[in-house]
Formats: C-alpha cells, sequence, structure tokens
C-alpha cells in the first residue's frame, strides 16, 4: 500500500443545513457546494472546499445527512447526536488492487466497491481495523492528476 491524497474528511451531520451554516458563518468557508441526494449510500451530501496553498490542493469536508431511516450513518448518531468526525477517506490509484490489499492483510472491506459522491469507485474498511477511524478508499478519478 502506498499512502495516497486525504480526498476528504467525512463528517456526519444530524442538519446538513446548519452544518452548512457553521462552515459558511463560523469558519468562513467561500466554497460550499449545493447538497445533493445519494440514495443507494443513505445519504444527502455537500462539500466544503477549503482553500488550495502553495501550489496543493485543498481538501474537502464532507458532510453526510441521513437520507432515511436505514442510512449506514443513523448508529453512529444515535452515539453522537451532536455528528462529528466520522470516516476519512484516501485515494488510491487503482480500487481493485487496493481491496486486494486490505483483504489480503486480514481487514474487513464492506460491503461491495461501489461509486460514490465524487462518481469513482470506493469502499470502506471496518474502523475496528483501522485504529478506530472508518476508512474509505476511492479511485482516483481518471481527470485528476
Ligand atoms: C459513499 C458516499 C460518500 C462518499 O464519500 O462517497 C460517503 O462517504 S457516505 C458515508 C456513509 N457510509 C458509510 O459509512 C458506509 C460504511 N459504514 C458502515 O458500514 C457502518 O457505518 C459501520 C459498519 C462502520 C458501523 O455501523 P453501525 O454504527 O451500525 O455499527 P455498530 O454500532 O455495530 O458499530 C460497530 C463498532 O464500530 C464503531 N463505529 C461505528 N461507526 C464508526 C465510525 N464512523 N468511526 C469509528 N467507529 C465507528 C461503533 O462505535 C462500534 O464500536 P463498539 O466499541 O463496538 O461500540
Ligand atoms: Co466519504
Amino acid at each position: 500500500m502506498k499512502l495516497g491524497r486525504l480526498n476528504h474528511i467525512g463528517v456526519a451531520t444530524p442538519s446538513i443545513a446548519d452544518s452548512i451554516a457553521h462552515y459558511r458563518d463560523v469558519m468562513g468557508a467561500s466554497d460550499i457546494t449545493e447538497p445533493f441526494d445519494l440514495p443507494e449510500q443513505g445519504v444527502k451530501v455537500c462539500f466544503v472546499n477549503t482553500p488550495t496553498h502553495s501550489g496543493m490542493d485543498g481538501t474537502q469536508i464532507e458532510l453526510i445527512e441521513p437520507y432515511d431511516e436505514s442510512s449506514p450513518i443513523n448508529g453512529f448518531l444515535a452515539k453522537n447526536p451532536a455528528g462529528g468526525q466520522h470516516h476519512v477517506c484516501f485515494e488510491v490509484p487503482d480500487i481493485a488492487e487496493a481491496r486486494a490489499e486490505f483483504e489480503g492483510m486480514g481487514k474487513r472491506v464492506l460491503g461491495p466497491t461501489r461509486i460514490g459522491a465524487h462518481g469513482t469507485p470506493i469502499f470502506f474498511v471496518h474502523p475496528k481495523d483501522m485504529q478506530g477511524m472508518l476508512t474509505e478508499i476511492m479511485e482516483t478519478s481518471k481527470g485528476d492528476h
């Protein structure tokens, strides 16, 4: 495995509208995308884009709100009603190769590889096998350098 770019930090919230107001009014974010639904992933999503610096890409805060009662983040919000840091997402060049590596290390990959909020293949590795951090692995979109 070779550590790839930190694509985003996933932050669960009971209200994406309240979180947008927080990042806009408290944190001074000026680049927040419109929320959109991902029913197949059980979430409503939007991105707070952080600034680039010294030529380096910024990263994103990915705000996620449960889409319905079957959302995979309902358990987290039941334990953390105010929401909070939910997962981290790192990029890899080849999602199938990465999946095989994690499975080869005996890490629990959760569910099938599927298309995530960036339109590229993703999977998740169980937090209990990842130092307590739910870890999302995402294939770098071909258009990105
Ligand atoms: C895909 C669209 C978008 C994108 O970027 O493209 C997203 O990122 S959407 C993100 C939402 N989707 C997911 O999170 C899918 C993967 N997650 C899961 O399958 C579940 O959330 C799971 C299995 C990680 C936890 O499910 P649940 O909370 O229902 O199970 P438990 O309560 O039994 O939890 C087991 C154990 O893990 C601890 N836990 C749960 N969530 C987290 C977390 N986010 N970070 C760290 N630890 C977590 C939980 O406290 C339990 O620990 P225990 O000590 O046994 O109490
Ligand atoms: Co994510």
